[in-house]
């Protein structure tokens, strides 16, 4: 955990992205070279290869199908306990109402010669990876899967770890609590799933991956841009807390815990006008982090963390804004006009009663949001990310069209005869 006071050298790009341990996942690195290597393979040597990746690196031989049965997912779901399937259903209608409550517009404009727009429709198939390495995500689950359904997607296939063969009860029970008829599991992890996904080996191949994972799951999407669309890049969690101090300083300590126990390479930071209580914050977060149940991962990745002052809130926003944070709390008395200043951010939970992990589960909003500073360009999926726009354009009449050919201008510097004698052939 680092402390810094000195508000020029947090105000440093490379210093902050130095403190975060940030990579581009741009650059060549050791793993993009082990992703690339592995997909080669699955590529020369398909469902065979796809197989022995996952005995080694998630001991399971595909003995019991690649893809889990109606009768799996349901008696898997019957060992979740009643309180938490019950859980799952009202997040699962949270999440529901929030999506279907995002209106869909088809666009339409009008000149006197035209009339343009267009029109959206759903993907047909896509693809979802959900994270089952360090921790089994059902909440993910719900954050993709309901959001797909709710755009219409035809074929969702949902990648999920295999625990001895049988995919994950609570991720069986976070299925059935999304209620869809779409939603086939995949019993694929990491590189594999994603190649399985992309190539259509053992399932369709998909039209779009979704979903956050860690470096390899991450790298091995990059790869296949391209040839398939992707979400975003999801990697390990991150989040950013600016405070005017005026909140609990343990609860502060908890919310900055709460992504550092994802992984070894979570990003926390926290951002505040107070200097008595960052340290206060500091003095919690070092003794909570004995209590959580990831100790080791804490440990980690609380290296990766900074306490930083700045004298004012809106210095500690444009700090924020650098970073472009996958999530962001603005845990002060009056947020909303600094949230006007967030020009980049994953998502921002606004005042001390909203912290984090209300919207990991059950805000309303999809959790599988852009990290690594890719908030800059990239949003948190919502129904749009399952849809896809098609332009369309009608010329009224004939005489309308008159006032168009000047047109046949620019095809023929353009060298396109046939574009051209297209265009006057109408008017002849
Ligand atoms: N940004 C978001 O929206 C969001 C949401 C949820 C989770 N997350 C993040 O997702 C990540 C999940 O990571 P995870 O590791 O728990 O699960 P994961 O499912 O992403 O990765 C585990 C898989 O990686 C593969 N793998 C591991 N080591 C390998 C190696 N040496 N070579 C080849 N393949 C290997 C294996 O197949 C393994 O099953 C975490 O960083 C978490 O913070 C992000
Ligand atoms: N905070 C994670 C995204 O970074 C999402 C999640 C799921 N479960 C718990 N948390
Ligand atoms: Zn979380």
């Amino acid at each position: 955990m680092i402390f810094i006071d000195d508000f020029l050298l947090l105000k440093k790009e490379a210093e902050l992205q130095r403190l975060w341990k940030r990579r581009s996942y741009f650059q060549d690195n050791k793993i993009f070279d082990e992703v690339k290597a592995i997909i080669n393979d699955i590529k020369t040597r398909g469902l065979e290869a796809i197989k022995e990746y996952s005995k080694k690196f998630d001991d399971y031989d595909l003995s019991s199908g690649l893809i889990a049965s109606e009768e799996e997912i349901v008696s898997q779901a019957r060992l979740v306990p009643v309180d938490v399937s019950n859980a799952l259903k009202h997040s699962a209608k949270r999440i529901k109402r929030y999506h279907e409550s995002i209106k869909i517009k088809s666009f339409k404009y009008e000149t006197e010669e035209s009339e343009s727009g267009f029109k959206w429709t759903p993907i047909e198939n896509v693809g979802i990876y959900v994270p089952g390495g360090l921790a089994a995500y059902p909440s993910t689950i719900l954050m993709t899967v309901i959001v797909a359904d709710v755009a219409g997607v035809d074929n969702i296939y949902v990648c999920s770890k295999p625990n001895r063969g049988k995919i994950n009860p609570y991720i069986a029970s976070a299925v059935l609590a999304c209620n869809s008829k779409k939603v086939k599991i995949v019993k694929l992890s990491g590189v594999q799933a994603i190649s399985s996904m992309a190539l259509g080996l053992g399932i369709k191949k998909v039209d779009k991956i979704f979903g956050p994972g860690n470096d390899y799951v991450s790298l091995a999407k990059k790869y296949f841009f391209g040839e398939v669309a992707i979400d975003m890049i999801a990697g390990p969690s991150e989040i950013l807390i600016v405070s005017d101090g005026k909140t609990n300083p343990s609860w502060i300590a908890w919310d900055f815990l709460s992504q550092a126990e994802h992984d070894k390479n979570a990003k926390t930071g926290l951002i505040s006008n107070e200097i008595g209580f960052l340290n206060e914050v500091m003095e919690k977060v070092k003794e909570y982090s004995l209590k959580v149940l990831n100790k080791h991962i804490v440990e980690s990745s609380l290296q990766n963390s900074f306490f930083g002052f700045a004298p004012t809130l809106e210095d500690a926003i444009s700090i924020s804004n650098i970073l472009a944070p996958e999530h962001l709390e603005i845990a002060c008395e009056n947020p909303d006009e600094l949230f006007d200043k967030v020009q980049n951010a994953g998502t921002v939970f606004l005042g001390s009663l909203t912290c984090e992990p209300f919207g990991d589960y059950i805000l309303g909003p999809s959790h599988v949001l852009p990290t690594s500073g890719s908030a800059r360009y990239f949003s948190g999926i919502n129904v749009y990310d399952f849809l896809k726009r098609t332009n369309f354009s009608r010329i009224k009449t004939k005489d309308a069209l008159k006032n168009l050919l000047d047109a046949s201008l620019i095809a023929e510097v353009e060298g396109f005869s046939a574009h051209k004698k297209a265009m006057l052939c109408r008017n002849e």
